[in-house]
């Protein structure tokens, strides 16, 4: 059984229909890329699978249990974790902070005036755990805004991270990175999958031909198809359609 499937999503804005069609699954411990034209409708279906936006049709299971229509926070209490295109860090603050902020233990805990981000230890402890992962604990007591910003997209991720999802789903990891810190993400995504199962949105065909097992091409408002690297490679129909890059 897949991990985490959408079977036949529609989703339209008014009159405009933006996804028709949508049916992808994604296995446990697998690396899912999803990729189309600028405008297919990647981000809108992040937004669907997420809860952020509730579909006009279709069903969403994660783990066996429905999640259609869940709200965004409901569906991350299941540990369904996802990262925005555009970065969404506090500046002001340090960098562990972020993720401090993120963990569920420290979101259960409440708002009480009296208390810090850093006075629980345990929390702090755990949040420099999450900078390992990505290797920005060396960084934990900067402020946020000194990161480069291939660190600040690292940053992102440990955000997503914070709650140990049993998904994650990142929209453009490299968006706005030069060559050297797409390389360095590439490698963070390549230890990440060893403990996480991730689904990522990505217009760099090189990056995420060379990371996922798996690919959803998302066309017409449709998944025209569904293959690993190799095989959509060698589909010229889809290269032509919908690679621009590799036809
Ligand atoms: N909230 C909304 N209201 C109305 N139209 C929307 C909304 N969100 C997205 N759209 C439209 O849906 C279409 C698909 O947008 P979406 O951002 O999902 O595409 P995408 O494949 O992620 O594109 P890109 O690769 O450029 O990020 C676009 O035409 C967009 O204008």
């Amino acid at each position: 059984m897949a991990l985490f499937e959408a079977t036949h999503i529609q989703k339209r804005f008014g009159a405009r229909v933006v996804l028709e069609n949508v049916s992808l699954s994604v296995e446990a411990g697998e690396v899912h890329g999803i990729m189309g034209p600028n405008g297919a409708g990647k981000t809108t279906c992040f937004n669907v699978l997420t809860g952020h936006y509730a579909p006009d049709g279709g069903r969403i299971t994660f783990d066996g249990q429905d999640i259609t229509g869940l709200k965004p926070h409901r569906i991350a209490r299941l540990r369904v974790s996802r990262s925005f295109q555009i970065m969404n860090l506090f500046d002001d603050t340090v960098v562990i902070e972020n993720v401090i902020l993120a963990l569920p233990r420290f979101r259960a805990m409440g708002f009480h005036p009296g208390r810090g981000v850093f006075d629980d230890t345990d929390l702090v402890a755990e949040a420099l755990s999450v900078l390992a992962e990505v290797d920005l604990d060396a960084h934990a007591w900067d402020k946020a805004q000194s990161l480069s910003y291939g660190q600040r997209r690292a940053l992102e991720i440990a955000v997503a991270l914070a709650a140990r999802p049993r998904i994650v789903f990142l929209d453009e990891p490299t968006s706005g990175l030069g060559a050297e810190a797409t390389r360095a993400l590439a490698e963070l995504i390549r230890r990440l999958r060893q403990r996480y199962t991730i689904v990522m949105i990505e217009h760099d065909m090189a990056f995420l031909f060379d990371l996922v097992d798996r690919i959803s091409v998302i066309h017409w408002g449709q998944v025209i198809a569904h293959d690993t690297p190799a095989a959509l490679k060698a589909n010229k129909w889809v290269a032509r359609s919908a690679l621009g890059e590799l036809a």
